[in-house]
């Protein structure tokens, strides 16, 4: 498997580790039961300061007393001598630095304790301090948050949210107080009471409370919530960046790979046209050989054939060469080879070709060149070399076989210059003979 698709493979795997472990995560903080990250208070009315009283600050006849002191158990004989009858169990739960309960960071109230008695409900007050509209000395300025709770199952605790709350009426009458102002708060509870609730009439009830509990949520169930959607979006934001990084890099890589491998082909063409070269290229005069020469052959016969294009060959063989050799040394006589193929190649048409043959044989060929032509271009040849001083002890001459192409075949052409050439040998060298 190609390195690329196996590292892709393993992002692959880590994204889903990644989002599987997110979404387990988001289960379990869904499915937690809320009260194992809840906060919690609980007071007991007997270690605070408490009071009772009955309505006779109203002009009633209610009377309360302690059944049990200590234990805050205590009785109200109910009397509706008056529109609205109540008795009174009240708490102080200002500390020794004389601040009430901040109850914000609950949002549930449990109380538990013990009635005996007709009444359905009981009513709680938590009464609350602030500046805004609390009076020092004039206890009443506390804002009587105000809710009536079921009674009948006390023992086994009630329960009120703190947002079922509502500040009461005839305090925000009484005090004048603006619809602003009008929200229960629980910044600062400095009395708990509890009341007979108003819809009773006359008769006999015991009441104990025994604790009161406040619980609240570290994370309420929106910020949760929020805060789960938040992690996804933001992890699927990251993973998503993650992977354009990675597929940009990859990319990246795969252009530089390319880019290496046309490097690599572009240098290996020219290795190969290099190859090529050497291969048709005669090493010790720099013209073509006899590979190197085969390609425009078969061009000059294919012109030939098709649009009667003249071709010519002219084959030229250095005189008495072996001599040269032996007088004067070999790399003298490669010399000589060297300078007499520069001479032809310098006095020839660019469109024709010079080949080296053989050992001190060289093939010129002439395309679109008559024979009169081609016997011409040598005589102008023989007779440069000739005088050309391509040695200083010797004069090299050569002798020139002539002859062009009459039919569709090489070898008659190649046959007919040799012999031209042959016939220049056996008449005395240094000339040029034509076979027309
Ligand atoms: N220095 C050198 N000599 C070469 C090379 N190739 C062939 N020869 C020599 O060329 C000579 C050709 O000799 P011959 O075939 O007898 O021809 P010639 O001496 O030129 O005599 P004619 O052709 O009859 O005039 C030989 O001595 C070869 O060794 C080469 O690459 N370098």
């Amino acid at each position: 498997m190609p390195a690329t698709r196996l590292k892709n493979l393993h992002a692959l795997s880590r994204f889903d580790a990644t989002l599987g472990l997110l979404a387990l995560l988001s289960i379990i903080c869904v499915l937690t039961p809320k009260d194992i990250v809840t906060r919690k208070l609980e007071i007991r009315p007997s270690e605070y300061q408490a009071n009772i009283a009955g309505d006779s600050y109203s002009g009633g006849k209610s009377e309360a007393s302690w059944v049990d002191e200590k234990a805050r158990r205590w009785r109200c004989i109910l009397s509706d001598a008056i529109y609205a009858p109540y008795c009174s169990f009240q708490i102080s739960t200002i500390n020794e630095n004389w601040r009430g309960l901040d109850l914000r960071a609950f949002n549930k109230m449990t109380i538990v304790g013990e009635y005996l008695g007709e009444a359905n409900y009981i009513r709680v007050y938590l009464r609350n301090r602030h500046p805004r509209y609390y009076v020092l000395g004039d206890e009443t300025t506390t804002k009587y948050n105000q809710a009536e709770v079921p009674i009948a199952n006390l023992r086994n605790g009630v329960g009120v949210r703190l947002q079922d709350f509502e500040v009461a009426d005839w305090w925000l009458v009484q005090k004048k107080i603006p619809l602003k102002e009008s929200h229960p708060e629980f910044n600062d509870v400095i009395y708990i009471e509890f009341q007979t609730s108003s819809a009773l009439h006359s008769g006999t009830h015991e009441i104990q409370i025994e604790k009161i509990i406040w619980q609240g949520n570290y994370i309420s169930n929106e910020t949760l919530y929020r805060g789960i959607a938040l992690v996804w979006a933001a992890t699927i934001f990251l993973l998503l960046l993650l992977r354009l990084t990675r597929l940009k890099a990859e990319l990246q890589s795969t252009r530089n790979y390319q880019n290496e491998l046309e490097s690599i082909n572009k240098l290996l063409n020219l290795q190969n046209k290099q190859f090529e070269d050497l291969a048709k290229t005669d090493q010790l005069t720099g013209l073509l050989n006899r590979i190197g020469i085969r390609e425009p052959l078969l061009a000059g016969l294919n012109a030939w054939k098709h649009t009667q294009t003249p071709m010519a060959f002219v084959l030229i063989d250095l005189d008495y060469f072996k001599m040269v050799n032996d007088r004067y040394g070999h790399d003298v006589g490669d010399q000589v080879l060297r300078k007499s193929a520069e001479l032809v190649r310098s006095n020839v048409r660019e469109s024709d070709y010079v080949a080296r043959w053989g050992g001190e044989e060289f093939l010129l060929m002439l395309p679109d060149t008559s024979l009169t032509q081609a016997e011409q271009i040598a005589e102008m040849l023989r007779s440069k070399l000739e005088t050309a001083q391509i040695h200083t002890a010797t004069t090299i001459t050569a002798s020139f076989g002539v002859a062009a192409l009459k039919e569709d075949n090489l070898d008659n052409l190649f046959k007919a210059a040799d012999d031209a050439l042959y016939k220049a040998k056996q008449n005395g060298r240094n000339c040029v003979y034509t076979n027309g």
